[in-house]
């Protein structure tokens, strides 16, 4: 998979040089290319933003940067890339989602700041590429570029060869499987014995049957105190597949 992704911080993305991703870049399986977005200014300030129209406060992202920056970026011979603008606009990012972006051979991030980016530069965008819209949660960020490196690093993990064997083992709390779409309960390592606490005995116990059932009814307990609502899909979703087999 190709990633380009287009930013006026570009060293904010150091972190994709390190670990399973940095590995990854290495072996040739991910291609992670940064671009700066002053690069497509014309101004000796290089100026990127402007007030809005209408008035309001803060700073749009002017559309021109963007629409050559975009152009030299993703306007290649062949089939184009899918452009990914993080946003707390935009559809929620999910397991899912990240599933179907790590199919793509060609994914770009653009990398908004201030209040935004001229409309114009996706509605521009979108008459030669897809474009998606995608928020990471109901919060206030500074701006796109952490948000790019969580789907960044969510999707890099689907790739294959990305993950160590030992790794993609591991039923992470949203992955299909059997404690599908539950939280991840209590987790424990050596010394059995810490700080006057004892690990569970049944996980010393051998007993794997009796281990898999502790540890969903963990995973249940974790699910029902911290996202309840959870539970009540998985409900509605074993209902549904009752009735359906009826
Ligand atoms: N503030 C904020 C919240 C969510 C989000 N997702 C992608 S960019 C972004 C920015």
């Amino acid at each position: 998979m190709r990633i380009d992704i287009i930013t006026i911080f570009p060293d904010y993305f150091a972190p994709l040089e390190l670990s399973l991703i940095g590995k990854a870049r290495a072996a040739g399986i991910l291609d992670i290319r940064l671009h700066d977005l002053r690069s497509w200014t014309r101004d000796r300030h290089n100026t990127v933003d402007d007030t809005p129209y209408g008035g309001g406060p803060g700073m749009v992202m002017k559309p021109q940067p963007w629409g050559e920056a975009l152009d030299a970026v993703a306007g290649g011979a062949g089939a184009p890339p899918r452009l990914v603008l993080p946003t707390p606009s935009g559809t929620p990012f999910t397991q899912e989602r990240a599933k179907r972006l790590s199919d793509e051979p060609w994914l770009v991030f653009a990398c908004g700041r201030y209040e935004g980016i001229d409309a114009r530069v996706v509605a521009d965008a979108e008459r030669r590429m897809p474009v998606e819209e995608l928020s990471i949660g109901d919060y206030v960020l500074a701006g796109g570029e952490s948000a790019t490196l969580v789907i960044v690093e969510t999707v890099s993990r689907l790739l294959p060869g990305v993950l160590g064997n030992a790794e993609s083992a591991v039923q992470d709390s949203f992955a299909a499987g059997a404690m599908e779409h539950l939280l991840e309960g209590p987790v424990y390592t050596k010394p059995a014995h810490w700080r006057d606490q004892e690990v569970p005995p049944v996980l010393l116990s051998g007993d794997h049957g009796a281990v898999d059932r502790w540890r969903r009814h963990e995973a249940l307990r974790k699910t029902a105190r911290n996202r309840p609502e959870l539970l009540r899909e998985l409900a509605a979703r074993r209902l549904h597949e009752l009735e359906r087999s009826d």
